[in-house]
């Protein structure tokens, strides 16, 4: 399957489970990975045909900012629905990164993939 990519896209904002957590912004890193098909929008040389990232890269973005959960769990789980929702994708990959986290860790974090509907291959 052909993939769009979003790499290293990174958003201040306010997540974490603990009380200090709540009242400071945090910067949180997503990698994202679609299952789109790029034959048309190339065949054609055509953005209208392309799932255009920057459009993607702003409304996760946007949405992570706004937004406010604990869980990095939660976080992804919502960006992938996003997509899903928004986007005519086959799939959706969500690396989200919480780089400050852990001292003495370069990152923590989860990677979730999700489908649309009728698209799970098993
Ligand atoms: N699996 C998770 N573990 C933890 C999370 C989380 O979102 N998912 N969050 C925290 C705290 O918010 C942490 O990031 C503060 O340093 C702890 N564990």
């Amino acid at each position: 399957m052909d993939k769009v990519f979003v790499q290293g896209l990174e958003v201040l904002t306010t997540i974490g489970v603990y009380e200090w957590e709540k009242g400071i912004r945090q910067k949180l890193r997503f990698d994202l990975e679609m299952g789109f098909d790029n034959h048309p929008a190339a065949a054609d040389d055509d953005i209208h045909k392309a799932l255009d990232y920057a459009s993607l890269s702003q409304k996760v973005a946007a949405y992570a900012e706004q937004n406010h959960v604990e869980l990095v769990e939660t976080m992804a789980e919502r960006i992938a629905q996003l997509i899903l929702a928004e986007f005519p994708v086959l799939s959706v990959k969500v690396r989200l990164t919480k780089p400050a986290a852990v001292p003495n860790a370069a990152g923590v974090g989860v990677e979730i993939e999700r489908f649309a509907a009728g698209c799970r291959i098993s």
